[in-house]
């Protein structure tokens, strides 16, 4: 049978812990599955609201086509101009909730009361597409991931961005004029506790410290070529 058969029945049995990317993948050498799944091992980003990873992210994919974003779902409605499926999955309350109770999402959070979580299915997509699945999670989502165990196509590098000092994310957080102050004192109020877990030994593969934001993206590049053995 045709490898077309085998990737249809993989997506069938999407929930199969030992699921081979190899099988995900479109027109891989099946021969070859060993030497294809650590290339497309996810990478999460975290690091306190503010310090810089959607600046440092956004540069980062804008230079290489081995990174993707998955596609979300969320209980949000669109907004004007946003595509279901693109930008992301518009889900119901109530599907989204009755997902929220299976092995849907591999991580979920609620965000000003509305629901957010990163699907199974949208981590093999980008896989499927033959990239690696960059995703931005928070300290609390990265505490939570750390509890799934690895399966073929979970198998994550883990990088922390921290800030130079306390008072830079706060002025950072400031200058983006995007928080009221309730918002924004919450923000600080966290980030305490999750600098101290980002920088404590063994919680991160990688540690940047986003100082100078052109070195950030250059320690950024070079932490993660080191981890994939780019
Ligand atoms: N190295 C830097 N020097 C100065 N300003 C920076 C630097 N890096 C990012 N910024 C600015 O800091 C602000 C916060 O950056 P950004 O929005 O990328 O943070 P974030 O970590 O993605 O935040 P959130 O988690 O809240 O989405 C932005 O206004 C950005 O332009």
């Amino acid at each position: 049978f045709s490898p077309l058969t085998l990737v249809r029945k993989s997506f069938a049995q999407i929930f199969q812990p030992s699921l081979s990317i190899a099988t995900l993948h479109d027109g891989v050498n099946l021969d070859q599955a060993s030497a294809s799944t650590t290339t497309l091992d996810p990478l999460v980003v975290c690091g306190p609201s503010g310090v810089g990873k959607g600046t440092i992210i956004g540069r980062f994919l804008s230079e290489t086509n081995a990174f993707g974003f998955s596609v979300s779902h969320t209980t949000r409605d669109p907004r004007p101009g946003e595509i279901n499926g693109i930008h992301y999955h518009f889900t119901s309350k109530p599907l989204m909730e009755s997902l929220l109770g299976q092995d849907y999402f591999l991580e979920s959070a609620e965000v000003h009361g509305n629901i957010y979580g990163t699907s199974w299915q949208a981590l093999y997509d980008v896989q499927k597409a033959g990239k690696k699945c960059l995703l931005d999670i928070d300290v609390q989502g990265v505490q939570r991931l750390k509890t799934i165990p690895p399966r073929e196509s979970w198998k994550p590098r883990y990088i922390f961005i921290a800030p130079p000092s306390p008072e830079v994310l706060e002025s950072r957080l400031r200058g983006r004029a995007t928080e009221n102050e309730e918002s924004l004192q919450r923000r600080i109020r966290n980030a305490r506790d999750e600098i101290e877990y980002g920088l404590e030994a063994g919680n991160f593969d990688a540690i940047v410290y986003n100082d100078n934001l052109e070195k950030a993206v250059e320690d950024f590049r070079i932490a993660v070529h080191k981890l994939y053995e780019m």
